[in-house]
């Protein structure tokens, strides 16, 4: 059977909750836009594979809860992210403060990943 894929990435979608992640993903997978806010529970994946240069890139894209009491659960995945999108409403500047604070925080982890583990 033929590889599915050459490379795999791993990426997150980090953010309040309703600032458009679900939406984000759903529109790059599969060209679709649903309108209803259906708030995730914990952490979804999707996939898409491309051809770039004739190398086969899959890449899984985590969806997050942005809902606080998810909170415990999705931060078990940052570290085994390979690349993360901070997601906020332009129209919401409590979500953009919000993000600035996760990324704080990422990044001490990335620093200090044994304070962590
Ligand atoms: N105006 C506007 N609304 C959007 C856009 N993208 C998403 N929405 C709306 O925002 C709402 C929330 O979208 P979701 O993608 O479900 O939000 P989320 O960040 O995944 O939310 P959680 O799963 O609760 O963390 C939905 O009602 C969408 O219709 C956009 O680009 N513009």
């Amino acid at each position: 059977m033929a590889k599915q894929y050459d490379v795999l990435f791993r990426l997150l979608l980090l953010g309040d909750s309703g600032v458009g992640k679900t939406c984000l993903l759903c529109r790059f997978t599969d060209n679709e836009f649903h309108p209803s806010h259906i708030s995730t529970i914990g952490v979804d994946f999707k996939m898409k594979t491309l051809v770039i240069d004739g190398v086969k890139v899959r890449i899984q894209i985590w969806d997050t809860a942005g809902q606080e009491r998810y909170q415990t659960i999705t931060k078990q995945y940052y570290r085994r992210a390979q690349g993360i999108f901070l997601v906020y409403d332009i129209t919401s500047e409590r979500s953009f403060q919000h993000i600035m604070k996760i990324s704080v925080i990422i990044l001490i982890m990335i620093t200090f990943p044994s304070a962590f583990s």
